[in-house]
């Protein structure tokens, strides 16, 4: 039976205090400590993707391709329906590993190896998350943390079908630090090293088809010279983008959600969640091309954290155009049409700092695609 003569008054705050001080806390998320190389972790499921939770993401990060709303312009991209965007359905991947994997803090350092298995992937796919730990190793800056990276592949639940997979980075609290965190951010680290030289001329392409950047790569060739150019739009960091599109994706990490948490952390206040940061860089950058398909990227970045209040733009550089795909294609991928452009993206704030940075390689339209 209850015991209802409990002399005890939990609602008076210095009691309250107190049972808080004493009581135990059960933990969510891994230390550093807990990563053993060659363990694979399969997560909790993951999201139902749906149309509403795909427009939300791609409302917000300014990703207004219609082809992923639209049924005439899907069609005239060869999708049988609009699919999901590839940015959402890589936030939708990553979400539900977070609380496995980087929920008990630390920063999201980068990735690597991103690859989409299938041409498409359409509202009410339901997702299966693993992921395998393929290095951990000891910060030598940051002794309060570990450095882990994973490899995740995302799946289709119902069918083990593989969507998409990657290899992500990031410092992870050690249970027991040695020392608090109190480095300076990378972007500090290069503004010591002293600028490096840029080539003389930076040119823009003519236009957003892939004959533009071919022409444009042409154009500096031998020349001391780079095709690399800003895009105009900016979006300002608000709650929506911070906290909402995360926990949308699953994502529980508390640099996002939990500005009482974060008062303590070196940014001192919930930071925007990498891969939103990335979108609205690559948005930005998709506005000024005929995006066909995502392909791969590589060496993305994390520089320096994003708050409320800044602005992220976008900068691009144009590294390869070649007519005839060189990477493999996602299965069902038809290159007919576009050809092969390899890119460098910035997602910069509004102190013209660079937040982001990695190689993506898509296929762009030719004129001629109808
Ligand atoms: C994280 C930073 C503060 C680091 O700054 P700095 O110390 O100047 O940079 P270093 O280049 O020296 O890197 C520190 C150590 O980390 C290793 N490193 C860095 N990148 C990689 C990588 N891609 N792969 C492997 N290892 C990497 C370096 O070798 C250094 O190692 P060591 O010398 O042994 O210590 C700064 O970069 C920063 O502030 N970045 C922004 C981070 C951020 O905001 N990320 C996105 C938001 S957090 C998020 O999205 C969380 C997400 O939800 C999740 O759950 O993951």
């Amino acid at each position: 039976m209850t015991d209802t003569s409990d002399p005890t008054d939990w609602t008076d705050t210095e009691t309250f205090q107190t049972a808080l001080q004493r009581a135990e806390t059960i933990e969510k998320g891994t230390y550093f400590e807990g990563f053993t190389e060659g363990d694979t972790i399969a997560h909790a499921a993951g999201r139902r993707l749906t149309r509403a939770g795909n427009e939300r993401w791609m409302g917000q990060t300014l990703n207004h391709d219609p082809a992923y709303w639209h049924s005439d312009a899907a069609d005239a991209l060869d999708y049988e329906e609009p699919p999901i965007h590839p940015d959402y359905l890589l936030a939708a991947v990553m979400g539900p590993t977070v609380e496995d994997l980087s929920e008990k803090g630390g920063y999201f350092l980068g990735r690597t190896d991103l690859r989409y298995h299938t041409d498409a992937v359409y509202p009410g796919t339901e997702l299966g998350v693993e992921s395998t730990v393929l290095d951990r190793t000891t910060s030598s800056s940051r002794p309060a943390y570990g450095i882990v990276t994973w490899e995740t592949t995302g799946y289709e639940a119902r069918t083990d079908e593989p969507l998409l997979s990657y290899r992500r980075t990031n410092m992870v609290p050690r249970r027991d630090p040695v020392e608090t965190d109190g480095g300076e951010s990378g972007m500090q680290a290069e503004t010591e090293s002293g600028p490096s030289a840029l080539p003389a001329e930076l040119i823009a392409p003519e236009g957003p088809y892939f004959e533009d950047f071919r022409a444009a790569l042409g154009e500096v060739a031998g020349r001391d010279a780079a095709v690399a150019y800003r895009h105009e739009r900016g979006r300002t960091q608000d709650d929506l983008l911070i906290a909402g599109l995360p926990l949308a994706t699953l994502n529980t990490a508390k640099q996002h959600h939990n500005a009482a948490a974060m008062a303590d952390s070196p940014s001192g206040e919930p930071v925007t969640y990498g891969d939103v940061t990335r979108s609205i860089a690559l948005a930005h950058a998709r506005s000024d091309e005929r995006t066909y398909r995502e392909l791969r990227y590589e060496d993305e970045a994390f520089h320096d954290f994003v708050t409320a209040g800044d602005t992220i733009y976008g900068f691009t550089r144009v590294l390869e155009a070649t007519a005839t795909p060189t990477v493999d294609l996602p299965a069902g991928t038809d290159s007919d049409g576009a050809g092969q452009v390899t890119f460098e993206h910035f997602a910069f704030n509004q102190h013209d700092e660079p937040v982001y940075s990695g190689r993506r390689t898509a296929l762009i339209e030719t004129r001629t695609h109808q």
